[in-house]
């Protein structure tokens, strides 16, 4: 797993944002602020989940990184150059598909992307690279209006490996993708990571494949990001539980077996006729054997034992109800 630098300055981190505010004017003539104090690193050869809930910023953060929107204040730098000032150094080093593609439906997939390979000096030969990289090279020759939803995404992606980036940066990749769409998605950016050096920055709703497939986690809420860590170590760090399912006919048993000995539990019901019984799990070493033996020298006999991990789901949801509690708590809120 890549290693993330520290925010030790510039050289660690091909992209950083720091203390960046910027708000819109709504139809309604209020001020909608986007960005309020934003910072992160992204480091180079990882990738990075941007998550979220709906109008954080995430999608404003990135646009501003690829010169689609400015900020009002704070500093954003890629590749060591300060943006929007030198945006003109850096865009042929980043690729970007940012809230859906745009292509030209009656033309091929092919056609569009030569189109696009035309803006970045790519040919023949880099459409056909980027064609064959996001599986799609079968379907080159036919037109953008009858392709599926997937189709549509993966072409997308392909306009934006064109210019053979260093920094892709993906808005959401995997919507409206069926499962196998989404596991190819996957597979596609773990190996132009490893194959190609790229770094990837993706935002998602999807948290179960932003674990699967990101290096690192960035957490935004109200503009500011609120987590900022390795996705193993989060994980590593969380609790984790034992679950024992029982058939529901000895749960009451299994229950007075486990509290007598000091195991605090919690249950829910189980798929078929079973009850689950949760307690949280001591590391390095889960106490699994010593709860089998209890419950059976009782002749109370487990369907199941399983030491459950938690998941990024699970620090995802306790990461925004904090900022959330935290932010009812103080009064300075400004949102
Ligand atoms: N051009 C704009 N004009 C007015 N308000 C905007 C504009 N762009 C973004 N906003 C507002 O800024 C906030 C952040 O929006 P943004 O699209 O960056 O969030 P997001 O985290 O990407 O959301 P989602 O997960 O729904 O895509 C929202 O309140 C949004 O309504």
């Amino acid at each position: 797993m890549t290693q993330k630098p520290e925010h030790t300055g510039l050289s660690d981190a091909l992209v950083r944002f720091d203390d960046v505010r910027k708000s819109f004017r709504t139809a309604r003539g209020r001020r909608q602020q986007a960005l309020d104090g934003f910072s992160m690193s992204i480091p180079r050869g990882s990738v990075v989940g941007l998550l979220g809930p709906n109008g954080s910023g995430k999608t404003t953060a990135l646009k501003t990184l690829l010169g689609l929107v400015r900020a009002d204040s704070g500093s954003v730098h890629a590749f060591g150059h300060a943006l929007p000032k030198d945006q003109r150094y850096v865009a042929g080093r980043m690729g970007a598909l940012i809230e859906g593609p745009a292509f030209n439906a009656s033309l091929t997939g092919e056609h569009n992307l030569r189109l696009i390979g035309e803006l970045h000096g790519a040919g023949p030969a880099e459409v056909a690279d980027a064609l064959e990289l996001v599986g799609i090279a079968h379907a080159a020759r036919r037109a953008y209006s009858g392709y599926s939803l997937g189709m549509k995404q993966r072409l997308g992606v392909a306009g934006a490996l064109i210019s053979d980036p260093e920094l892709l940066v993906l808005d959401e990749p995997m919507n409206g993708l069926d499962p196998e769409a989404v596991r190819d998605m996957r597979e596609l950016l773990k190996r132009l990571r490893d194959e190609r050096g790229m770094t990837v920055v993706v935002s998602s709703h999807i948290l179960a494949e932003v674990e699967l497939v990101c290096d690192w986690v960035t957490i935004v809420r109200n503009g500011r990001v609120i987590c900022d860590a390795g996705v193993s170590e989060l994980i590593s760090r969380g609790t984790e539980h034992l679950v024992v399912r029982v058939h529901d006919t000895v749960t009451e048993q299994a229950v007075a077996v486990l509290e007598r000995h000091g195991h605090t539990l919690t249950r829910a019901a189980g798929p078929r006729g079973t009850d689950e019984l949760r307690m949280p799990a001591p590391r390095p070493h889960p106490h699994a054997p010593e709860v089998l033996r209890l419950l059976t020298a009782q002749d109370v006999y487990p369907r199941e034992l399983l030491v459950e991990s938690v998941s990024l789901e699970d620090i995802y949801v306790a990461a925004v109800r904090a900022a959330d509690a935290a932010a009812e708590d103080g009064p300075f809120e400004r949102r």
